[in-house]
């Protein structure tokens, strides 16, 4: 025991875990460095640098590190490259952790909801703003205990080090052992420094997970959390009357609003400039055409509702017209201009695409929300306009409230979306898509998502901007009440053709194509008729 003692003091050894920490700390950089840009280049577009990142993984992979940290220090110097055993251990440990950390960071990156891209592209954010303010602060967070893994690996990992005479606390161990002969004690010694060590990283990791987890109780809570026998106050049970006026349903629902002046309306629109105009627009999947000749012109302040069974490609429809999805054939112009190519008939790329989209103004309302989910409500509001239309902070966060106000919902400006209901994220990522004043609002089917007695909210906040803002908006949506009492126009899908296109009121009361009239009679079995 008091040898034990000795040797765990010693300074021969304690500077051994001088240069092991080194050696680890060092290899974990360099690797993270070199894994950021091997994961960029397995993600990127371009094929060829998918292909150089794979190889340089098979290789640093596939041979043994102590092989890596000879080449490097015995090799190099073969060609010039001499390096002290420190930057040899150093270089090789970075060389053989890069792949090992381009696969957790394309893993987590991976691994991030697909519809917080299509969210930040609908709103015109470029590729890099999205990489760096929406998927990885998500992709991040989920990648620290692999990481806190990897950490420990190297820290093993640098004791190999020893084998081209790194003076690190593995060699030192062994070095004191064999003069020694006192092998016992001298091991059990340097294996208790190491698990100090791994303890170390341990502790880091829990640090860096509580402070960037997005739940985290509140101090005290945590206090109160490690002394279970004292007993909390809780909060009184909700009335059901407190829970929807939480919802913000109780100013969203007044009795159903009277229909629209469709007449006034007709006039108006007769007047209006088109805002859309599609011609010709087929697009497929592999072989399977999705959207077989599509024609369409919507007029400013019009309300469109895109009814069809589902697979009619409704969403399809939606996502080309704001170049979310590319097609095959046709033109799409929004006010007057090509989203996706140039002048000259070119294809832009993905950035100039995002400048267009935010140029031109489509705001875009997804079936699934789609809200920024490491952000707070007003955040999800503000961080695209400061980041995409650059509005300093305090412009963008007095829009932001003015908005959720808007929508009834100034009351959880702070709350994360997975706090809000359905109905309130929907509201929430409709004051989203408001925000930049689209010239066009689309809506993918907004309610299909939510509970039936969340509905109403969202469809009266629609309902609005039909009425007092003119919005030009295209809704697809199976809400057939809604869209005869709201929409200036409705257009039926089948199979990727429009089969008919009308006065809202009457395609939805007189349809004139018999499978608009089988399709609403479906519907009409199955839902209630009014939102
Ligand atoms: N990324 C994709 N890859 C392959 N096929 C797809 C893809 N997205 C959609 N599809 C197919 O295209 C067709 C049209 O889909 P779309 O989502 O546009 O229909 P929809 O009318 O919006 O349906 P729903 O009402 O169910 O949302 C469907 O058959 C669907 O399976």
């Amino acid at each position: 025991m008091e040898l034990f003692l000795k040797y765990l003091t010693q300074p021969y050894l304690l500077t051994g875990i001088l240069y092991t920490v080194m050696i680890t700390v060092g290899g974990l950089f360099g690797g993270a460095l070199m894994g950021m840009v091997l994961a960029w280049m397995q993600l990127s577009r371009y094929r060829v640098l998918a292909v150089f990142a794979r190889i340089y993984a098979i290789i640093f992979r596939g041979t043994p590190l102590i092989l890596q940290m000879v080449f490097a220090y015995n090799a190099l110097p073969l060609i010039g490259i001499k390096l002290s055993a420190l930057e040899a251990a150093v270089l090789a440990l970075s060389f053989n952790e890069a792949p090992f950390i381009a696969e957790i960071i394309r893993a987590n990156i991976l691994g991030v909801d697909r519809g917080q891209t299509s969210a930040g592209q609908a709103l015109g954010m470029r590729p890099g703003t999205i990489m760096r303010r929406i998927v990885s602060p998500q992709a991040f967070r989920m990648m620290v205990p692999a990481l806190g893994n990897e950490a420990v690996s190297a820290l093993k990992n640098s004791s190999l080090a020893s084998v081209i005479s790194m003076q690190e606390l593995t060699l030192r161990s062994t070095q004191l052992a064999s003069s020694t002969f006192d092998f016992f004690s001298i091991f059990f010694a340097s294996g208790l420094m190491y698990l100090v060590l791994a303890g170390l990283i341990a502790v880091l990791q829990i640090i860096i997970e509580i402070a960037l987890d997005l739940d985290r109780p509140k101090p005290q809570d945590r206090l109160l959390s490690l002394m279970p026998w004292i007993r909390r106050e809780m909060p009184v049970a909700q009335t059901a009357s407190a829970a929807a006026a939480e919802e913000g349903l109780e100013e969203c629902m007044p009795a159903r609003l009277p229909p629209l002046d469709r007449a006034a309306r007709a006039r108006t629109l007769a007047k209006a400039k088109t805002v859309l105009k599609i011609e010709g627009l087929v697009k497929s999947y592999d072989t399977r055409k999705v959207l077989d000749g599509v024609d369409l012109e919507v007029r400013q302040g019009q309300v469109v509702a895109l009814l069809g069974p589902s697979g009619s490609g409704k969403s399809t429809l939606l996502r080309c017209i704001n170049r979310l999805e590319g097609w095959d054939s046709g033109t799409i112009k929004v006010l007057g201009r090509h989203i996706g190519v140039d002048g000259n008939g070119f294809a832009l790329s993905p950035r100039e695409i995002a400048d267009a989209r935010a140029e031109v103004g489509i705001g875009m309302v997804f079936q699934n929300f789609n809200l920024f989910g490491h952000l707070s409500a007003r955040e999800n509001i503000a961080g695209p306009l400061r980041w995409v239309q650059g509005m300093s902070a305090a412009e963008a966060d007095r829009r932001a409230m003015e908005l959720l106000e808007r929508v009834g919902l100034t009351h959880r400006a702070d709350a994360l979306p997975r706090h809000l209901s359905g109905g309130q994220q929907q509201r929430v990522a409709i004051a989203r898509a408001l925000a930049p004043n689209p010239k066009m609002l689309l809506l993918d089917e907004p309610t299909s998502a939510l509970d039936p007695e969340l509905v109403a909210g969202v469809l009266q906040v629609i309902r609005r901007l039909a009425e007092e803002d003119g919005l030009t908006m295209l809704i697809s949506t199976h809400q057939i009440g809604f869209a005869r009492d709201v929409a200036d126009r409705a257009i039926f899908l089948d199979q990727g053709s429009i089969i008919e296109d009308g006065r809202a009121d009457r395609m939805l009361t007189h349809p004139e194509n018999p499978r608009t009239a089988r399709f609403l009679q479906i519907l009409s079995d199955d839902t209630p008729l009014s939102a």
